[in-house]
Order: C-alpha cells, then sequence, then structure tokens
C-alpha cells in the first residue's frame, strides 16, 4: 500500500467520526453563518510571482519540523511577509494539522486560506466553509475522474477556489478535464515522498497559460522560485523551508521581493 493510500484510509476513519458527530444537516447550518470566500483567483493572478506559505507541523516524509504553538502568531507573520495566500493543513494523522488550526489562522489574518487536507468528500467542503477557508485542496491522485469533477464543481458553487494537484502528464489532463482553474504541480511525488523539482518544469508546458500554475514543494529560497518563475510559475507553495528557518515574516518577504522582480512583474 503507497503512503497516499495509507492517509487515505486514515483521513476516510477520521472523516466518519465527524460525520457521526455532526451530521451534514447540520454543518451547512452552520456554514450559512460563514463570511463568502474570498477571490483567491485574482490573488493569485497579481502580478509578478506570489507566495503561497503554509502552516506545517509534521510531513510523512521528514517527521516533525517545527514546534508551532501559536499558528496564529505564524500566520500573521506570513501575512505581514507578503504572502498572497496562507496554506493551512489539517489533516491531522500525519501532518497534526486540525481544522481549529484553519479557524484560528482565520481570526488571526485577512489574508485568503487555503484548506491543505486530502478531501475526498463533499462534506469536507461544507467544513472548509465553517472554518474560513477561501481556497480547498483537490489531490487528483486521491480520487476517481467523476469524484474529482463533481468536487471541483461542488467547490465552485459554494465559492470556494479548487486548488487542483497534480504530479503526472496523466493528472494534468484530468486536471483539465475537469475544470481546474487554478493548477498545482507538486515536485513532491505523494506515492514515493520523493521530490523531483524537474516535476515542474516537465509539466508546467501541458497547463494553457489561462489557468493558474503552483509550483508546490521543495522551495528552499529565492533561487528555487526564480526557477520555478523561469518555468512559468504563476505561484510557489512553500512549507518546510518557512517554518524550520526561525524567521518566517523574513523567509516569506524575501520570496516575495525576489518574485516581485520587474522582469517577472511584466511577464503576462
Ligand atoms: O514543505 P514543502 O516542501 O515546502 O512543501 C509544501 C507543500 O507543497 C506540501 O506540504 C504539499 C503539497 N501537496 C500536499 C498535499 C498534502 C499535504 C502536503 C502537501
Amino acid at each position: 500500500m503507497s503512503v497516499l493510500d495509507e492517509i487515505l484510509d486514515g483521513v476516510r476513519a477520521d472523516l466518519a467520526d465527524r460525520q457521526a458527530a455532526m451530521p451534514l444537516d447540520r454543518l451547512k447550518e452552520k456554514a450559512e453563518s460563514a463570511p463568502r470566500p474570498k477571490d483567491v483567483v485574482a490573488a493569485l493572478r497579481r502580478p509578478g510571482v506570489q507566495v503561497v506559505a503554509e502552516v506545517k507541523r509534521s510531513s510523512p516524509s521528514k517527521g516533525d519540523l517545527a514546534k508551532i504553538d501559536d499558528p496564529a502568531a505564524l500566520a500573521r507573520d506570513y501575512s505581514a511577509g507578503g504572502a498572497c495566500l496562507i496554506s493551512v493543513l489539517t489533516e491531522q494523522r500525519w501532518f497534526h494539522g486540525s481544522l481549529a488550526d484553519l479557524g484560528t489562522v482565520r481570526a488571526a489574518v485577512d489574508t485568503p486560506l487555503l484548506r491543505k487536507d486530502f478531501v475526498v468528500s463533499a462534506y469536507q467542503l461544507w467544513e472548509a466553509l465553517v472554518h474560513g477557508a477561501d481556497a480547498v485542496l483537490l489531490i487528483v491522485a486521491a480520487l476517481e475522474q467523476d469524484a474529482l469533477v463533481s468536487l471541483v464543481e461542488r467547490a465552485g458553487s459554494l465559492g470556494l477556489t479548487p486548488l487542483v494537484e497534480v504530479h503526472t502528464a496523466d493528472e494534468v489532463q484530468r486536471a483539465l478535464d475537469a475544470g481546474a482553474t487554478v493548477i498545482g504541480v507538486n515536485a513532491r511525488d505523494l506515492k514515493t515522498l520523493q521530490v523531483d523539482r524537474e516535476t515542474f518544469a516537465k509539466l508546467a508546458p501541458l497547463i494553457p497559460d489561462d489557468r493558474v500554475k503552483i509550483a508546490e514543494s521543495g522551495v528552499r529560497g529565492p533561487h528555487d522560485l526564480l526557477a520555478y518563475a523561469g518555468y512559468g510559475a504563476d505561484a510557489v507553495l512553500v512549507g518546510e523551508s518557512l517554518v524550520r528557518g526561525g524567521k518566517p515574516r523574513e523567509a516569506v518577504a524575501d520570496l516575495v521581493t525576489a518574485g516581485a522582480h520587474p522582469a517577472l512583474r511584466d511577464r503576462r
């Protein structure tokens, strides 16, 4: 069984517990008082290369990355550093995230938020709304095509922006077939956990320029942002190097400065 399959088993078990505690009808009622999601596509399409900063405690490949006692303070640093979108991992077993983290971050910043999880059911979209997300990750490798199509549509109809994650040429085609506007190429293979930064270079040409292209994983600093920019990234998604360095605001600001270089601002 691949790591992804193991993660998905845990996600389904935890989801069943939450569904038992809160039926969908009650969750939907709560969603009625949630604020309207923000326009994430507009934020990502600003000139230059945008930075998506991730609240990431732990990962299956590296174990504990950082002791994040105060996700609100971290998010405020990301926001002050100029992140256009903050990704909050909510998967519990492998990434030690939670929906509580998402809610805490929502209360702390106005920056748009991405719920980063292994979404397999529309129930998780409603949860994302209730906890203040503006966007949700949908991983192509984790979904059958009909489920992907229906989750892309459902997310959109709730006002949430789906960020559709791919790792192979085949998955790019599936994302496009599903009507994805925002496509993330993950340099980390979720089946083997290996990072290969060339993946973005290989797949980006397959994605039409009217879609938003995000390079995910393996960004150690401005040089990696610039490399991804050279292959056409509109944004980079960064976790580990921000939580590990001890200076998250400065680390985001350095990336934002690199992404705002005039040569990158005038590309589109
Ligand atoms: O920590 P990194 O290498 O900067 O990577 C961040 C992000 O891309 C990674 O956390 C990620 C990408 N896709 C995911 C899907 C699920 C969980 C996590 C991820």
